[in-house]
C-alpha cells in the first residue's frame, strides 16, 4: 500500500486509532466522553478498591522525582514522583494484561506501566503526551517504538481537593476516583498528533494522588 503520511507514524497511528475506537465503542462498559475534540473514554470499575491499595504500595516503593525529556524536575513543570511498576511481578503484569485486552493491543507495543505519586502543590502542568518529532529525543523514541498512539490512565485513590486531569483544551476536569481509568487517543482519526488531547494533572491540595499510566507506541517498544 502506498505511504500517505505527512506526519511520522500517520498510517500506523491511523490505524492502531480505528482499532482501538472500535473495540471500545463496542464495549458496554466504557463510557465516551462527550467531546468531539478528541477520542476520550472511561471505565468506571476498572480496579477494586484493594488493586488500587496495593498498586498505591507499589508506587511508593518506586516513586523519584519525575524528570522528562530535556526538562529536569527542579523546572516545576512535573513535580510529582513517578517510576516504572516492576513488569516482571505477576500482579502488575495481570493489570497490563487487562489493559490491553480492553483496548485489543499487543503487549509488545505497550511502554511499562508508570505509577505516579502527587503530594500537595505537587502537579503536571500541560502537556501532550505524544513526541514531538523535530526534538532531537525523538531519534531516540522513534528507534524505541515510535510515536504514542493511545494513552490509559487509572486513578488509584480519593483526593481530598486538587489533583483532578484537566484537558485544557476541551475544558473538562476530571476529578480522581479509586479505579476509574481514562483512556485517550493522543492521535486524531486521520493519524495526526491531536492538539486537544493537551492536559495536566493539576496541583494537589490536599491529600495525595496516585495514579498509574501506560502508553502504546505504534511498533514494538524498547
Ligand atoms: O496526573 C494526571 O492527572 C495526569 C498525568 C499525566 O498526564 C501523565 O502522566 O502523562
Ligand atoms: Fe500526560
Amino acid at each position: 500500500m502506498a505511504k500517505t503520511e505527512t506526519f511520522p507514524d500517520q498510517d500506523a497511528l491511523r490505524r492502531i486509532g480505528n482499532q482501538v475506537r472500535e473495540r471500545l465503542e463496542a464495549d458496554p462498559g466504557v463510557y465516551r466522553v462527550e467531546t468531539d475534540k478528541a477520542e476520550l473514554f472511561a471505565v468506571g470499575d476498572f480496579l477494586t478498591a484493594a488493586e488500587c491499595e496495593r498498586l498505591c504500595l507499589m508506587v511508593d516503593h518506586t516513586a523519584r522525582p519525575s524528570s522528562l525529556h530535556e526538562i529536569g524536575y527542579e523546572s516545576g513543570f512535573r513535580t510529582s514522583y513517578s517510576g516504572d511498576l516492576d513488569p516482571y511481578d505477576s500482579f502488575v503484569k495481570g493489570i497490563g494484561r487487562r489493559i490491553d485486552d480492553l483496548l485489543g493491543l499487543p503487549s509488545h507495543i505497550g511502554e511499562a506501566i508508570q505509577g505516579q505519586r502527587y503530594l500537595p502543590g505537587q502537579q503536571f502542568k500541560p502537556h501532550n503526551d505524544w513526541f514531538y518529532t523535530s526534538e532531537k529525543y525523538w531519534q531516540l523514541e522513534r528507534k524505541r517504538g515510535g510515536q504514542r498512539s493511545w494513552t490509559a490512565m487509572a486513578f488509584l485513590n480519593d483526593v481530598a481537593e486538587g489533583g483532578e486531569t484537566h484537558f485544557t483544551e476541551i475544558g473538562i476536569k476530571i476529578e480522581p476516583k479509586p479505579g476509574v481509568l481514562l483512556v485517550w487517543n493522543n492521535a486524531l482519526p486521520d493519524g495526526r498528533p491531536n492538539e486537544a488531547t493537551m492536559h495536566a494533572g493539576t496541583p494537589v491540595i490536599r491529600g495525595a494522588k496516585y495514579i498509574i499510566t501506560k502508553w502504546y507506541r505504534t511498533r514494538t517498544w524498547k
